[in-house]
């Protein structure tokens, strides 16, 4: 069954065709990795999945349910979580308020009510603050709930930020580039953070991710695009013995003398 599917997915810049009538369809409860060269459309795939960009043609589908026009909140609201490239953190604040702030969207308390110290209110707060500690201790950050998120070493940032996802209680999470920037041990502990997700919590999750050996140990699922273009999908052992996957990462003389 699939959770996620795209279907003729198709992304225009001006002249420029950044994503080309993708068709793909991302099983429930698996991990599946978005792969390809520097400029090849992964983030403007994410980006349509999520609300940022509208496709210029083409269908995405949450569980069944048409996703497209649907704005970027109420996409999050419907159970799609993401992290980014670049980490969005709210540097000032701390590690726990940083959980708190991906929880609001699940809680019926406005500002008003906040402010008022309503009792019912009050009682949503502290669920919330538990919940939010249960995530942290969940990605190994219960010990730095206090501190201020931008003071936290790189991995843990990362970490961070997946737990802000999870706040969102997401059916699935898309993690752009999740690995970048990570010394080795870091990208181990990821990579048993993920795996925990997928079989804990049953979420669906994809990945964008440039380190190889991170995605063909994670995923089940890979979807290949270049120059947006689909090239190639399968799983781990088909997509690494592909020549057109070969070609679209080394070149074309390359790919000859690794296959010959
Ligand atoms: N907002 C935009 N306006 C114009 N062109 C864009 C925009 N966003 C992306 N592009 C172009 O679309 C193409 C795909 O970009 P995208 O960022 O999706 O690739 P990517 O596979 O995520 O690359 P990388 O691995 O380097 O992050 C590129 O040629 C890029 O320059």
């Amino acid at each position: 069954m699939s959770m996620l599917t795209v279907t003729k997915l198709t992304k225009r810049f001006g002249g420029l065709i950044a994503v080309n009538g993708v068709d793909f369809a991302f099983p429930k409860g698996t991990i599946s990795a978005v792969i390809g060269p520097n400029g090849a459309g992964k983030t403007t795939f994410f980006n349509m999945i999520t609300g940022i960009y509208t496709p210029d043609d083409g269908q995405i589908e949450l569980d069944g349910k048409s996703i497209v026009n649907v704005k970027p909140d109420r996409i999050t609201g419907m159970g799609i979580a993401r992290t980014f490239q670049n980490i969005r953190l709210f540097a000032t604040m701390t590690v726990l308020e940083n959980v708190m702030v991906g929880m609001h969207i699940h809680l019926k308390a406005g500002v008003l009510g906040s402010l008022l110290h309503l009792p019912r209110i009050r009682h949503e707060e502290n669920t919330a603050m538990e919940e939010a500690y249960r995530l942290l201790e969940y990605v190994g950050l219960e010990k730095m709930l206090n501190e201020q998120a931008g003071s936290l070493p790189y991995g843990a940032q990362r970490r961070l930020e997946i737990a802000r996802a999870l706040a969102t209680r997401p059916k699935v999470l898309l993690l752009d580039e999740p690995a970048a920037g990570m010394n080795p041990r870091e990208t181990v502990e990821l990579t048993t953070l993920i795996k925990r997700i997928q079989r804990e919590l049953d979420i669906t999750v994809i990945l964008i991710e440039h380190d190889m050996k991170l995605v063909m140990e994670l995923s089940e699922h890979i979807l290949v695009l270049d120059y947006g273009t689909k090239i190639a999908e399968g799983n781990p052992d088909e997509i690494r013995n592909n020549p057109r996957v070969i070609e679209a990462y080394l070149g074309k003389s390359a790919a000859k003398e690794v296959i010959s």
